[in-house]
This record gives C-alpha cells, structure tokens and sequence, in this order.
C-alpha cells in the first residue's frame, strides 16, 4: 500500500501500524489538536472496488448501537480515504493467543451472548455482516464490551424499497477468511443471517476446542477447497465432542435456517444459558 499520509484532516498524525487487512491498513494515529489516541483506518483512492466509503456508510446506519465502532471522521486526504474511529483494544484473535488458546467456559458463554447481540443488532437493520471472525472482533477492556468491526463486506439481505428478502442467487467469491467461513459462504451462495450465527457457532467451538479439525497451526495459509472438504466432512457430533452440547445445537439450529428464515436469537440464547 502507498505510503499514509503524515496528516489527515489537518489533525490526525498516524503512528504505528495496529492492523491490516485485504484492503486496507489500520493505525494508531494521534489527534494532536487535543492529544486524543484514536484508530484511523486508510484505504488507497485506487482501489477497485473500493470499500471504506461503503464501509462508513453501513456504520453510519448503525450508529450508537452497543459494540460498534464510533465514527470520528471520514474524508479523502490526498491519496487515501480515511475512517477515524475510537482506538479499540485486542482482537478476541489476539486475546486467544495470549491466554494459551484456552477461554473458560463461563468467559465463552459471555462472548457468544455479546456476539450474538451484536449480530442481531446488525440484521435487525437489514445486513449480513459476511465476515465474522476472530480478527473482526475486538475487546474493550474497560467496558468490557465486544466490538464487531470491518463492516466492508457487509450487504443487505433486505430490500427496503420492495420490503422484501434480497433475492438468493449463487456464483459469488468466498467472502472473508475460510476458518469459519459458513458452508454458504464456501460455496459462492447468497449470504443471509443464518451464515452470520453458522460462523459464530464454529468461533464459540474454537474457542472450547482450542482448535478446529480443518485448522493446523498456520491456518490462515489453507486453501478454500481444503477447509471445505473437511468441514463438510466433519460430523457435528465428532467437532463437538467433549464439549457441552447446547454448542452444537446452535450449530445444528444455524444450518437448519434457511436464507429468508427469521433467526430465533433468544433461543439460541437461551441454550447457551448453562
Ligand atoms: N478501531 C480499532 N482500534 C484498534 N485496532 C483496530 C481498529 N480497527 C481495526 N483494528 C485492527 O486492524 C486490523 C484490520 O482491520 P480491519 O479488519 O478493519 O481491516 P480490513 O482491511 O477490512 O481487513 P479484512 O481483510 O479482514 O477485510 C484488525 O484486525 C485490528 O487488529
């Protein structure tokens, strides 16, 4: 990526780089008019399709909702678009890492209840965020509230001028990383809600695992084709095993929804209430 610029709206100052992704780099950046600590994510003018304008677009809409991130500022500084939002703290990604890839059961459960709020606020607005991982979920500790952050995939599943469901059709690339990419997802279809809640169940079992069958250490370097094949040939039961079974059953209700299907999310709640 070209280099960022030493100044954004005449009052940001990016530092180091905090994070980066398939189209943009995110940094720490300072607000020197008032010594402020922010995030300021950067995206070329010269991407094709570009993606942090839709990006504000979709935060805009969601804004004040409970985990999700808060606009500072969106605007063109020379070569780059820039989003300026509040400084989060670790990845949950990050944060497994660091704990030695193990989470208690009690801190799972609150995870997945947040998650699962989070989701729903997203959908209760019409979009399917399309890239939920463990890197697109974020800690702050103070508030002890779950992010969810990179909205650039996000799409409308509803069609707010005809109020009706987004029309199912296939041939589209996997969107976001294939760890815990739904079926869907893997196979070019439509996404809706039900492959957001598939994603999740299979971040909540990693997370009790420690690991996932299709999954080595560096998995982030494994083919589409190669997780697919082995999450298709994963049993439930086997991925489960061991595990309280309230965890498969929001798997097994996730990939019973179909695509137009309303989610019932207190019930998934309600099974992860141990
Ligand atoms: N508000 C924030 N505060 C702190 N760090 C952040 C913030 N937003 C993003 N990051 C860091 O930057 C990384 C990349 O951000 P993001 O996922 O938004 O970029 P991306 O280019 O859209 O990625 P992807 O390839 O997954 O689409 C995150 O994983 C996280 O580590």
């Amino acid at each position: 990526m070209s280099k960022a610029p030493l100044r954004i709206d005449g009052r940001f100052r990016p530092e180091n780089i905090l994070g980066s992704g398939s189209y943009a780099v995110v940094y720490r950046a300072q607000n020197f008019l008032n010594n402020d600590i922010i995030a300021i994510k950067l995206e070329p003018v010269t991407n094709n399709p570009p993606s942090l304008e839709h990006e504000h677009h979709i935060l805009k809409q969601l804004e004040g909702g409970v985990g999700i991130p808060r606009i500072l500022w969106f605007g063109r500084e020379s070569t780059h678009y820039a989003l300026a939002l509040d400084l989060l703290g670790h990845s949950l990604h990050d944060l497994f890492l660091m704990c030695n890839q193990k989470f208690r059961l009690q801190t799972v459960v609150n995870l997945g209840d947040q998650l699962l709020s989070r989701l729903e606020y997203i959908h209760s607005h019409g979009y399917v965020h399309g890239n939920v991982k463990l890197q697109n979920t974020m800690i702050d500790i103070l508030e002890k509230t779950v992010y969810i952050i990179d909205l650039g995939i996000t799409k409308r599943y509803w069609n707010s001028s005809t109020t009706s469901h987004i029309p199912f059709h296939r041939g589209q690339h996997l969107t976001g990383t294939p760890a815990f990419a739904s079926i869907n997802n893997h196979l070019g279809l439509e996404l809706g809600r039900c492959d957001d809640l598939e994603s999740l169940a299979y971040m909540l079992i990693y997370f009790l695992r420690g690991s996932l069958p299709w999954l080595n250490s560096d998995h982030e370097k494994l083919s589409d084709s190669f997780i697919l094949e082995h999450k298709v040939d994963t049993a439930i039961a086997d991925l489960c095993e061991g595990i309280p079974p309230a965890f498969a059953n929001i798997l097994i209700y996730s990939c019973s929804l179909s695509f137009s299907e309303d989610p019932d999310y207190d019930y998934i709640r309600q099974s992860t209430r141990l």
